[in-house]
């Protein structure tokens, strides 16, 4: 999907919301687990009740991995369930050597066919690279994540006072552009946010940490919504375990519909 693709998918559904699949067998209700998947059957239903108001869907690859091969067969159904016109983040944080990444990205744009990859900055430019090679797919760069400890070294200043993340912004914008490069940026990153929106402009954020982590989607939008939105904000926990019981689709509804309500809102005022 291309950027002009998912702003018009914004615009329609007046919404940029991600809902996070991070699937966890200890949380989902107990009713599921007589299911012959019950990561999947817990994903399908999560779906069906928020594909109104979400634009895209973040499965955190770790909550599958952490499940062996059964873990990657319920990915992989999930991501066929996923309707081909929304956007798709595997939550990866990978990056590696040169012809390693090459192969994560293989992995998870050719045989599992995701939109888009998170990758971690840490390793540079060959590290980061390969995944750009790949027409129509994304990368999401860590810039400034939403976590507590983002600050050890993400706000580290230098000589010149500029902060780490700012000095990764700036070297990775050459080497993608705003088709094929997006951000992670943390919604409890508050005025910071707008730092980054001065550096890259044009590029989308995926922007974690509203919902559970307490950050705030008026501060998002107010700093860092472009001409074309520019945001995907995920919620995981705050969608998907809203609901504990047998209704938790339904509950699952009502938070991505208020979530959704907020943002048609905030296009209004900010776009
Ligand atoms: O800076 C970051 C980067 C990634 N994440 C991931 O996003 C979701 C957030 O989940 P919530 O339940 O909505 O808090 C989760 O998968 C994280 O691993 C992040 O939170 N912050």
């Amino acid at each position: 999907m291309n950027r002009k693709e998912l702003f018009k998918h914004i615009q329609n559904k007046k919404s940029f919301l991600c809902v996070g699949l991070d699937t966890d067998l200890s949380k989902i209700p107990v009713h599921l687990l007589k299911e012959k998947d019950p990561v999947f059957e817990f994903n399908k239903q999560i779906i069906d009740h928020t594909i109104d108001y979400a634009v895209a869907y973040k499965p955190n690859i770790a909550f599958y991995e952490a499940l062996g091969p059964k873990g990657w067969e319920s990915l992989q159904k999930t991501l066929e369930y996923i309707p081909k016109d929304i956007f798709t983040i595997s939550d990866a944080k990978r990056g590696d050597i040169g012809n390693t990444s090459k192969l994560y990205a293989k992995a998870f744009f050719e045989a599992m066919n995701f939109d888009s990859i998170t990758v971690a900055p840490y390793m540079g430019r060959d590290s980061v690279l390969p995944f750009l090679d790949f027409e129509n797919k994304w990368v999401i760069l860590l810039a400034l994540t939403s976590n507590e400890g983002s600050e050890d070294f993400q706000l580290i200043q230098s000589n010149k006072g500029e902060f780490l993340f700012e000095s990764v912004l700036r070297k990775s914008a050459e080497w993608g552009n705003p088709d094929n490069l997006m951000y992670v940026v943390g919604a409890t990153r508050g005025e910071n946010i707008a730092k980054v929106r001065a550096l890259v402009p044009d590029n989308f954020f995926l922007v974690p940490g509203v919902g559970a982590q307490g950050g705030s989607l008026e501060e998002v939008a107010k700093y860092g919504m472009n001409d074309h939105c520019g945001l995907l904000v995920n919620s995981s926990r705050g969608i998907i375990y809203a609901g504990k019981d047998l209704d938790f689709g339904k509950q699952a509804e009502r938070e991505s519909r208020i979530l959704r309500d907020e943002m048609e809102k905030l296009l209004e005022k900010y776009l």
